[in-house]
């Protein structure tokens, strides 16, 4: 079973996720991220591929779909919280992105709320 990411494993992994438009969700230990596509067909297209991916991981996001926005988050059932599955597949996702009309929306909630200071 996947684990919960410790604060070392947060601290090297997430200022990434936090450059390319994930932020952290509000009231959860997992991240967010929503884009903007030209139309439902794009959006749809989207999270068609985003689904065949996550089916390979056994890794599946909660998301929510109007007309031309995709809203993604990420978290891990198993252990209620972060791991490192939820990583791989944010990567997974942003990679297909690429080649996409969409764009991320900005406004995210800053990542750091999931990562501890150190010390
Ligand atoms: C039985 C099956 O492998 C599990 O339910 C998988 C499926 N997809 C999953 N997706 C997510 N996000 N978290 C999980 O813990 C999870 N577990």
């Amino acid at each position: 079973m996947a684990s919960r990411l410790t604060p070392e494993e947060r601290r090297a992994l997430l200022p990434a996720l936090g450059e390319s438009g994930w932020g952290a969700a509000p009231e959860r230990d997992a991240i967010c991220k929503t884009w903007r596509f030209g139309d439902f067909s794009e959006a749809f297209g989207f999270m068609a591929r985003v689904a065949l991916c996550a089916e390979k991981m056994d890794h599946h996001p909660d998301w929510r779909n109007v007309w031309n926005r995709v809203e993604i988050t990420l978290s891990t059932h198993s252990c209620d919280g972060l791991s490192v599955l939820d990583i791989e597949l944010a990567g997974c996702i942003d990679a297909m992105e690429a080649g996409q009309t969409g764009k991320p929306v900005t406004g995210a909630r800053p990542i750091s709320a999931l990562m501890p200071e150190a010390g």
